[in-house]
C-alpha cells in the first residue's frame, strides 16, 4: 500500500486511466474492462484493474485539483512502477468553436498554479507537455474509431469558479481550447519521473454560451474519451 492508494504490489497495470471522478473510474471498470477488481477503496477514491482487449489495464481516481492529482500520480509512478497515465476528464470549452460533448487531446497545459513556480524557483514558466507517441496515436486512433478529436493547448486552473472570466477570454485569444484542473501537473510528474502521459477530455459544459452536462451525464456517458484511451493506452 501508499499512502493513498489500497493496492498491494502488482495490483495496478503500468498502463491507467485517470479520471479525476471515482464513480466514472467504477463506471469505465464495470463497461469496458474484463475481470474489473476494485484494488482501493482509500478515501473513496476507486480504482480498479482488469483487461482491454487482453491488455492490463488500471482505472484510478484522482480528486480535483492539481494538489490531489498529483498525489495520485505520483504514488502510481513512484510505488507502483506505472509507466503510462492518460487523463480521461471533463473540461468547459472556451471557443464558440466547440460543442458540448467534443473531445479534445491536451497537447500542452497552461496553468495557475504554483506549484511549478516552486518548483522552478520563480525563474522559468516550465511548459507542461503531453507524451508525442501517445498524443499521435490517439490521434490515430480517433480517426480511426471515427471521432473528431481537437487536438490543442488547454488551461489547468486551481480555481473552478473564477473572478477573472476574462483572462478566458484572453486565452482563447491565444489558441487555448478549454480549462479543467490536473493536467499541468500530470504532464509535470510523468515528465519528472520517466513516463507518458496525455490528457483526453469531454467538454461537459461551455464557458461561452452556458451549456452544461449533469454530473451524471459526467460520470457514465462520456464514452467516445474513453473509447479513444483505452485504444491508445495498448498500443
Ligand atoms: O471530470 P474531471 O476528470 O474531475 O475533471 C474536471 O472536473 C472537475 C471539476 O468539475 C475537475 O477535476 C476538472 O478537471
Ligand atoms: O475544470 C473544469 C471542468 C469542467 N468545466 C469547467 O469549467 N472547469
Amino acid at each position: 500500500m501508499s499512502t493513498h492508494i489500497g493496492a498491494k504490489p502488482g495490483e495496478i497495470a503500468e498502463r491507467v486511466l485517470m479520471p479525476g471522478d471515482p464513480l466514472r473510474a467504477k463506471w469505465i471498470a464495470e463497461t469496458y474492462l474484463e475481470g474489473a477488481e476494485c484494488y482501493s477503496t482509500v478515501r473513496g477514491m476507486l480504482g480498479f484493474t482488469g483487461r482491454w482487449k487482453g491488455v492490463d489495464v488500471s482505472v484510478q481516481g484522482s480528486g480535483m485539483g492539481m494538489p490531489s492529482a498529483s498525489i495520485y500520480a505520483h504514488e502510481l509512478v513512484n510505488e507502483y512502477g506505472v509507466k503510462t497515465l492518460i487523463r480521461v476528464g471533463s473540461c468547459g470549452a472556451l471557443r464558440e468553436d466547440l460543442q458540448l460533448r467534443d473531445v479534445i487531446a491536451a497537447i500542452g497545459s497552461s496553468t495557475d498554479s504554483n506549484m511549478n513556480r516552486m518548483r522552478f524557483d520563480g525563474l522559468i514558466d516550465y511548459a507542461p507537455v503531453a507524451d508525442f507517441g501517445l498524443l499521435r496515436t490517439a490521434v490515430e486512433v480517433a480517426e480511426r474509431q471515427g471521432v473528431t478529436m481537437h487536438v490543442g493547448p488547454i488551461l489547468a486552473a486551481d480555481a473552478f469558479y473564477t473572478d477573472r472570466p476574462d483572462l478566458y477570454d484572453t486565452l482563447a485569444d491565444y489558441g487555448v481550447l478549454a480549462v479543467e484542473m490536473e493536467s499541468a501537473a500530470l504532464y509535470t510528474i510523468a515528465a519528472r519521473f520517466k513516463a507518458r502521459a496525455l490528457t483526453v477530455l469531454t467538454v461537459s459544459d461551455h464557458i461561452k454560451t452556458g451549456e452544461k452536462t449533469t454530473s451524471a451525464e459526467r460520470e457514465q456517458t462520456f464514452s467516445q474519451m474513453v473509447e479513444i484511451a483505452l485504444d491508445t493506452i495498448i498500443a
